[in-house]
């Protein structure tokens, strides 16, 4: 069995370093002239997987804008990571769980295990209970192939306050995440399965060179991160670094060829992280 890590890295050579996110805001959908409902969704979706299927390497629909529509939204969610995955692209679902014991292992079972109809790639999570609590995703995980992706620095301006702080031995919270996820890909050869999450619209990240494993920086665009931030914060890393843009590219459909050229001239931006 491939780990999620090797397929990553593979992806990444063959496709270029980007994650695009399916973000179905409500005012995306009516610039896209689709009504803010399951079927205004369902066909949003079905032109990002038109559009970005077999061209990016990652793509993360962001979770909550499909649980907004109950049931019949996370139907919609369901077919569209099949779709993905059943045609070889990665699927990263944004679901940003973090919870405690069986808790958490049942948020593990939902996004990584084989038989879940929403078995994804890999999943967001958020360590932020500790990192230790979410034990249960990172062991179905390596037991299944798929990855998770820590949060650890995160691009919103209120991230700072949790993640900024030091503990006693001097690290940041952020630092310390980074850490911890580094002891679960030690002994990977390629690329572990365990990323973190740093934003691109930060001023400093956290040191990750030991990390090992991949780093989204999502941030990029609508929320002003740049390809010359993405540089910067990925110092010496540049190889395991996968932006992630959703509107600045989403902004460009309903057109399936518009959206395409976005997802091009964003590839080309970051042609940095393959050199
Ligand atoms: O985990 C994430 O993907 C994430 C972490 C973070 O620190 N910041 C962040 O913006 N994201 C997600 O990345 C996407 C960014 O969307 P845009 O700002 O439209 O490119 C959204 O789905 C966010 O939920």
């Amino acid at each position: 069995m491939s780990t999620f890590g090797e397929r990553l890295a593979e992806a990444l050579a063959s496709r270029g370093p980007l994650c695009i996110g399916i973000d179905p805001h409500p005012q995306l959908l009516t610039a896209w002239g689709l009504g803010v409902d399951t079927d205004g969704l369902e066909k949003f979706s079905e032109l990002c997987v038109e559009a970005f299927d077999g061209v990016v390497a990652v793509v993360k629909p962001q979770v909550a804008f499909f649980e907004v529509f109950g049931s019949a939204g996370l139907e919609v969610l369901e077919r569209t990571v099949a779709v993905l995955r059943g045609s070889g692209t990665l699927v990263l679902a944004d679901a940003k769980r973090g919870d405690i014991g069986s808790t958490m292992d049942a948020y593990a079972r939902t996004w990584l295990a084989d038989e879940s109809p929403l078995c994804s790639d890999a999943v967001t999570v958020s360590p932020y209970l500790g990192f230790g609590a979410l034990a249960p995703a990172l062991d179905l995980g390596a037991r299944t192939g798929r990855g998770v992706f820590v949060l650890a620095a995160t691009s919103n301006p209120e991230g700072g306050q949790v993640q900024n702080a030091r503990l006693e031995d001097g690290r940041t919270v952020a630092q310390a995440m980074v850490d911890e996820a580094a002891a679960r890909n030690a002994g990977a050869d390629r690329l572990g399965s365990v990323g973190v999450v740093v934003g691109a619209t930060l001023a400093q990240a956290p040191d990750l060179r030991e990390l090992n494993g991949p780093v989204l920086m999502p941030g990029v665009g609508a929320q002003g991160g740049t390809a010359d931030d993405v540089r910067r914060l990925a110092a010496g890393n540049l190889k395991a670094v996968v932006p992630n843009v959703s509107r600045e590219v989403l902004r460009a459909g309903p057109s399936v060829p518009a959206l395409r050229d976005a997802v091009a001239r964003t590839v080309e931006q970051f042609a940095f992280l393959q050199d």
